[in-house]
């Protein structure tokens, strides 16, 4: 998918919605335990109850990496039906990859082709060879960590290296690295009050923002120091949407939650002008 495609959703919609697909076979409906694919029935009734407030799903492999090959499989599932029936939707492959360069080029074979994402995030700290490979993949993106929304983000990310704060010399440089117009950054809702300086080196690039709902995040800080003119944020929410509810009206309330997500972005838009 193209950067415009994205942005032509996401004003068809009015949304900027992400939904996190982070399934936990304890935590949902016990009903559906008895179907032969849990996690894909759970996810394709999540897809289907909010896919119309919802530009982008983003499934974090470690919940299918956790339950082995029948988790991979789920996921393989998960992402076909996606694509299938929702085409004009984003998608993000939440691995966090990142190695020597043949190894990345195989990372982003894995995502790109035989998955076929839209997107996957990387972390930057192996350096250029180690993300350009994941960047020659034509209209496909590539998410790199830069200031994430863990507590843990103070450790390194924060930190000043020869006179430059971390997180932004990982922004400055990527900007440099071939084919970097198919990069995105991830930035945590948790840390809006960085966003501004983030928007001065790159004022223009789409940022992947998680943290709001569970992890308290703020929607509208977010937006006032981090929306572009074409909006630029793919906000997410996994929790907070798809554990609205445990029970057999689980789709139901994962709609509502998406759809009141979604107001909001709608009435931020509107003052905006978008
Ligand atoms: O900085 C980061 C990077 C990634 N994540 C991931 O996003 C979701 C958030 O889930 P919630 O349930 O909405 O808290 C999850 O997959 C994280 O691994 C992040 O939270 N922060």
């Amino acid at each position: 998918m193209t950067t415009e495609q994205l942005v032509e959703q996401i004003k068809h919609k009015k949304s900027f919605l992400t939904v996190g697909l982070d399934v936990d076979l304890n935590k949902i409906p016990k009903h559906l335990l008895a179907t032969e694919d849990p996690i894909f029935e759970f996810n394709k009734a999540i897809v289907d109850a909010t896919h119309h407030v919802t530009v982008a799903y983003k499934p974090n492999t470690a919940f299918y990496e956790a339950y082995g090959i029948d988790g991979w499989k789920s996921l393989k599932k998960t992402i076909e039906y996606i694509n299938d029936a929702y085409p004009e939707v984003f998608t993000i492959a939440d691995a966090k990859r990142g190695d020597i360069g043949n190894t990345s080029t195989m990372y982003a074979k894995a995502f790109f082709e035989d998955m076929n994402f839209d997107s996957v995030t990387v972390a930057p700290y192996m350096g250029k060879d180690s993300v350009e490979p994941f960047l020659s993949f034509e209209d496909k993106h590539t998410i790199l960590l830069a200031l994430t929304s863990n507590q843990g983000a103070f450790d390194f990310q924060t930190k000043e290296v020869d006179g430059v704060t971390l997180y932004k010399r990982v922004l400055e440089t990527s900007k440099e690295w071939k084919n970097s117009e198919n990069l995105m950054y991830v930035v945590g809702a948790t840390k809006a009050e960085y966003l501004g300086d983030i928007r001065k080196i790159v004022p223009n690039s789409f940022l992947l923002v998680p943290g709001v709902g569970a992890q308290g995040g703020s929607l509208s800080e977010v937006c006032k120091y981090g929306m572009t003119n074409e909006v630029g944020l793919l906000v997410n929410s996994s929790r907070g949407v798809i554990y609205a509810s445990n029970g057999e009206d689980f789709a139901q309330a994962a709609c509502i939650e998406a759809e009141k997500l979604q107001q909001q972005m709608k009435d931020i838009m509107t003052d905006a002008g978008i």
